[in-house]
Order: C-alpha cells, then sequence, then structure tokens
C-alpha cells in the first residue's frame, strides 16, 4: 500500500506479541493492537487474513467495532465457505467485499510480504448482490493502485476455478512429495540431489502452511473432490496408455497439453489468470 502512494493509517492485529513486535519492525503496520476489536475501531477498510477456519469467529468479534461505512474484506483462498461464516456477522451500513489474491508463496507471516507481492496479479472479487457498487469501486481502486487486476465472480464459480489452478495443483504436489518420501528405494539425498526443475517446484508448494491447506480442502470440498475426480479418471487412461504401450494415445495427449501452455504466452498471459471459462466457445 505504501509503495503504491496509500497515505492513511495501516493499524494490525496479530494473535501473539511476537508478530505484532515483527510487524512494527519491519515497518508492516503504523500502530498494532492485542485485539482485532480495538484494531478495527473507526478504520475505513478491514481486510481478514487468517485462515478459513478462523474468519467466522473473527467476524464475530469485530463486528460490534466496526465503523459505519466501514469496507471489511478478506484474502481467504476459498470464497463461499468464507462468505457463509462471515456474511451473517456483518452489520448493517458496513460493506462486505469477499475477496481473493492470486499470489503467495509457500512462507507465511509477517516477514513473508513484498511490496511487489500483487503486482500484476488477478485479485478475485465475489462481491454479493447486495453489495454497494460505489463500495466495491473504491475498494477496486485501490487494488489497482498496488498494481493488481481485479476481476469480479459469484462464489461458487470462484470456487471451482481455484480448484482448478490452485487447490488441486497442491494436493498433487502434496502426494507426489509424500510418495518420493514413501519410496525406500531412492533416498532422500538422491531427490533433493537430483531433482530437476519440476520435481523442485513440487516440494515448494509442498511446503505451504499445513493450517491454510487443511481449511482450503475442508471447504472447497465439492468443486475439490469434482477435479480430483476428473484428474484421476485422466491419471487412470494415461496410466493404461503406458500399460498398453499405446504411445499414439500419450503423443496426441501430451500435444494437446503443449498446445494449452503455448496458447497461454501466446496470449501473453503466463502470469496472468485464464478467463475463467466465462468466453462463449465459438
Ligand atoms: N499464502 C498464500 O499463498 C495465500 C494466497 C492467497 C490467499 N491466502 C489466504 O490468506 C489467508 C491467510 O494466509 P497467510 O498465508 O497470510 O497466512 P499467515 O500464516 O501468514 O497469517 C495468518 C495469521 O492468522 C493468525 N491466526 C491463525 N488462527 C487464528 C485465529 N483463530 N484467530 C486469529 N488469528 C489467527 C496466525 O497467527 C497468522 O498470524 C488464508 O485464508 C489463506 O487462504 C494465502
Ligand atoms: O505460488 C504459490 O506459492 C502459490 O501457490 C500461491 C497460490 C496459488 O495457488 O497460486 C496459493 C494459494 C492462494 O489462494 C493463491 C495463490
Amino acid at each position: 500500500l505504501r509503495a503504491g502512494g496509500f497515505a492513511g493509517e495501516i493499524v494490525g492485529y496479530a494473535k501473539t506479541a511476537e508478530t505484532r513486535a515483527t510487524a512494527l519492525e519491519i515497518g508492516l503496520c503504523d500502530r498494532v493492537f492485542d485485539t482485532a476489536a480495538k484494531a478495527v475501531q473507526g478504520a475505513d477498510l478491514v481486510v481478514l487474513a487468517v485462515p478459513i477456519g478462523a474468519m467466522g469467529a473473527l467476524a464475530q468479534e469485530i463486528a460490534p467495532h466496526l465503523a459505519v461505512g466501514a469496507t471489511v474484506t478478506d484474502v481467504g483462498s476459498v470464497k463461499q465457505a468464507v462468505i457463509d461464516a462471515v456474511a451473517p456477522h456483518i452489520p448493517t451500513g458496513v460493506h462486505f467485499i469477499p475477496g481473493h489474491p492470486m499470489a503467495g508463496t509457500e512462507y507465511s507471516g509477517p516477514r513473508s510480504g513484498f511490496a511487489t507481492l500483487f503486482q500484476n496479479r488477478w485479485w478475485l472479487l465475489t462481491p454479493l448482490p447486495e453489495t454497494d457498487a460505489a463500495a466495491l469501486a473504491r475498494f477496486r481502486g485501490l487494488l489497482e493502485s498496488i498494481g493488481a487486476k481485479v476481476d469480479t465472480m459469484d462464489a461458487p464459480h470462484h470456487d471451482l476455478v481455484v480448484a482448478v489452478v490452485s487447490h488441486t495443483p497442491h494436493l498433487i504436489a502434496y502426494t507426489m512429495v509424500g510418495v518420493a518420501d514413501d519410496l525406500r528405494r531412492v533416498s532422500n539425498s538422491e531427490v533433493i540431489q537430483y531433482s530437476a526443475a519440476g520435481f523442485r517446484d513440487f516440494t515448494r508448494i509442498a511446503a505451504s502452511d499445513p493450517t491454510m491447506w487443511r481449511d482450503v480442502f475442508l471447504t472447497n470440498k465439492d468443486a475439490t473432490l469434482d477435479i480430483l475426480g476428473r484428474f484421476t479418471e485422466e491419471l487412470f487412461a494415461l496410466q493404461r496408455a503406458i500399460r498398453l504401450g499405446d504411445g499414439d494415445h500419450l503423443h496426441a495427449y501430451f500435444t494437446r497439453t503443449r498446445a494449452i501452455r503455448r496458447g497461454i504466452i501466446e496470449a501473453g498471459q503466463d502470469t496472468a489468470a485464464p478467463d475463467f471459462g466465462r468466453t462463449p466457445k465459438t
């Protein structure tokens, strides 16, 4: 926000004194409070950035202390579950705009943020039918001031999209690293020593925060199971092709996936999100 020219005051709350002290030390916040209730008093914008399973209780705690006209948003990776948990606590006169920045790393904690994290990255918003248009436009402008690209969609669609582009890939990375760890015939040192970029990326992803990702899968259950079911079917088809020596099947499949990747690069969309399947197919 500061790098984007924001001149207002940034205050923070975190559970532990250590996190609050770090946030002050590195200049993440101007002031910190030891309760969320105190931190939100008089705030124009409140950003909930806790694991999805903790969002509802936090919203309940801050609700009586929110200023009329304030906007509450969140950065949770699943949207319908956050709406279900948070929206009932939002008082009349306070705007709730659920959001999800499609940016992050495998690291957590106050030292893991950096000023360019959101530059040229999508920030997906899932406003409710009753969301105030002026509040939405104001928040959108703030996100654009920090370099984010903003898109809006409804929460169920969001949850399906991220099941494809983020949640199921994480589960696959967790599994692949678990498989490598289980395979006693290949030592861990060999895995580390010989892993090329592909597997190394899997291990990076598999180092992500366990609490955050437990909550993602518990709350985006249906969409993740849907995509995982499709993934498993494709995997079995490829497994069968390998067993039968069906080179044509493998070649055709890999040709199709290569074309998809090349299409993304040619469209200049390498770091951007696809259009989420909303463009009508011709
Ligand atoms: N890390 C990413 O790549 C990424 C990207 C986009 C969205 N998100 C979402 O952002 C949210 C926060 O993730 P993060 O990566 O910033 O995690 P983080 O660990 O850096 O921060 C989460 C904070 O929440 C606190 N917390 C945990 N339980 C709490 C509770 N019950 N009450 C109050 N505070 C509690 C933790 O102490 C921690 O300070 C999650 O909902 C996640 O889905 C993460
Ligand atoms: O690069 C990473 O570490 C991430 O996985 C970031 C990532 C993603 O899947 O793209 C992870 C979860 C979030 O909800 C948004 C972003």
